[in-house]
């Protein structure tokens, strides 16, 4: 087995207490001793463990290693290397660089994350905070309305999935009980700019051609929530410009030119969710197995997730040997994580991370995920795997540089709008009627 020495400056401090982890920064010598629970964090703050080991250093207890032979094994690498990609922060500002360089170096660091965990972080996103604090403030007030109320807006009355679900209607793992939380969905619409808009009763909004997943939001009486709808809709608008930065980024991050997604993305698909968990009794939770819990595991059904989380926490992500990590709320970022859509586009180059929430905080959770994917019906250039035919196809095949003679694609094509459809209907069959 091959071993790993540390670069020679480093001074090897004594086995952290069991629990923590000893971490060195890139640059540093020094050590610090961070608990395992907040990992995540010390690595968003620049911590790195990488396979550069040579000039970089982490373990966790001498149970794992010996300190005095300051070595690391292969073995040890294999069972931290999920921790040390999983919890990385980028620093968005670099998506509008005009320095091409720059865009492609963050474009690397997405492209690890991507083929490693299919979850990241990023601050400077570009959202402002003003808009984030109305919305989960509009949300709260939304949440604390009667459930005769919100039931007005049931999400089964309306055309694809959007309005209310209340506690237990969606459940989000098939072998769950039903999922812990409530949320309010919505799909695309213009944000409202004039005083007119925002003063008018009426939701008549232009409707977008959204295919089999068309259908208008549904609003509370504004009578009864005068800021919500504008409050929603401004974070929304935002949270979509984010979006809309991030495929080139994807693109560059898939060796094709940076603008291979516009075409495929002219209204992409965007389904928002303002959603509420109440805190999850902790003697429940000892007793009881995991099916009933904030959200079930499940892995997300776009191209990709932008998600807000309050400070509360309970938000985890599997890694490949099958333990959950927490992925810790970090001020001042959202965290990013990759859904079906494009694991399958890219012919699973790209993981789609399975993830799940238990809310032990003993507080109201709040977070608002944006689910972000290629229009939902859009003719998309003819792959490799198509070639074959002239006709434009309306079909969804894998990125050419993700199929090769020696690796095939893997999935049937399938029309985005259909397929997220139907990834829907599964969640919410349980509650329906
Ligand atoms: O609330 C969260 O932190 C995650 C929500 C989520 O995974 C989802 O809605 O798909
Ligand atoms: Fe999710």
């Amino acid at each position: 087995m091959a071993q790993y020495s540390p670069q020679q400056n480093l001074q090897f401090p004594s086995s952290p207490a069991p629990g923590f982890l000893l971490a060195s920064q890139r640059t540093e010598s020094t050590f610090e001793q961070i608990p395992v629970m907040s990992v995540s964090y010390a690595f968003g703050k620049g911590f790195m463990a990488s396979q550069e080991l040579h000039s970089v250093l982490l373990f966790w207890s001498s149970s794992v290693m010996n300190p005095s032979e300051k070595l690391i094994t292969d073995e040890f690498i294999s069972s931290y290397l999920f921790l040390e990609y999983a919890m990385e922060i980028f620093d968005f500002k670099d998506a509008t660089s005009q320095d091409p360089r720059a865009r492609r170096e963050l474009a690397n660091l997405i492209r690890d994350a991507c083929i490693n965990v299919g979850f990241f972080y990023l601050k400077n996103h570009g959202i402002p905070e003003e808009l984030i604090e109305n919305a989960v403030e509009a949300g709260k007030t939304f949440f604390a309305l009667s459930e005769v109320e919100k039931m007005k807006l049931d999400i089964h009355k309306s055309p694809n999935f959007k309005g209310y679900t209340p506690l237990l209607g969606e459940n989000t793992n098939v072998e769950g009980l039903g999922d812990l939380h409530e949320g309010f969905d919505l799909g695309w619409e213009p944000e409202m700019r004039s005083s007119r808009e925002k003063n008018s009763q009426s939701t008549t909004v232009p409707l977008r051609d959204d295919g089999v997943m068309a259908g208008e939001n549904v609003w509370p009486d504004s009578g009864s929530l005068p800021e919500f709808r504008e409050a929603v809709l401004a974070y929304y608008h935002s949270a979509l410009r984010l979006g809309k930065l991030l495929f080139p980024l994807f693109a560059l991050a898939l060796d094709l030119p940076e603008t291979f997604f516009d075409d495929k993305t002219t209204k992409p698909a965007a389904i928002m969710r303002l959603l509420h968990y109440p805190p999850q009794s902790p003697t429940k939770l000892d007793t009881q197995d995991d099916r009933q819990i904030g959200i079930g595991s499940h892995t997300d059904y776009e191209c990709f997730t932008i998600l807000w989380q309050d400070a509360a926490g309970g938000l985890q992500v599997q890694n490949p040997s099958g333990k959950w990590i927490d992925a810790v709320p970090i001020p001042g970022t959202v965290v990013v994580n990759l859904g079906d859509q494009l694991s399958r586009w890219t012919n699973d180059v790209f993981k789609s991370a399975v993830h799940r929430v238990i809310n032990r905080s003993g507080l109201e959770r709040y977070s608002i995920p944006l689910f972000f994917g290629s229009d939902y019906n859009v003719l998309l250039e003819v792959s490799e795997m198509n070639s074959s035919s002239r006709e434009p196809l309306l079909i969804w095949p894998p990125i050419p540089t993700c199929v090769s003679p020696g690796t095939p694609a893997k999935y049937q094509v399938v029309m985005a709008g259909e397929y997220v459809k139907s990834r829907l209907e599964a969640t919410y069959a349980h509650s329906a009627n």
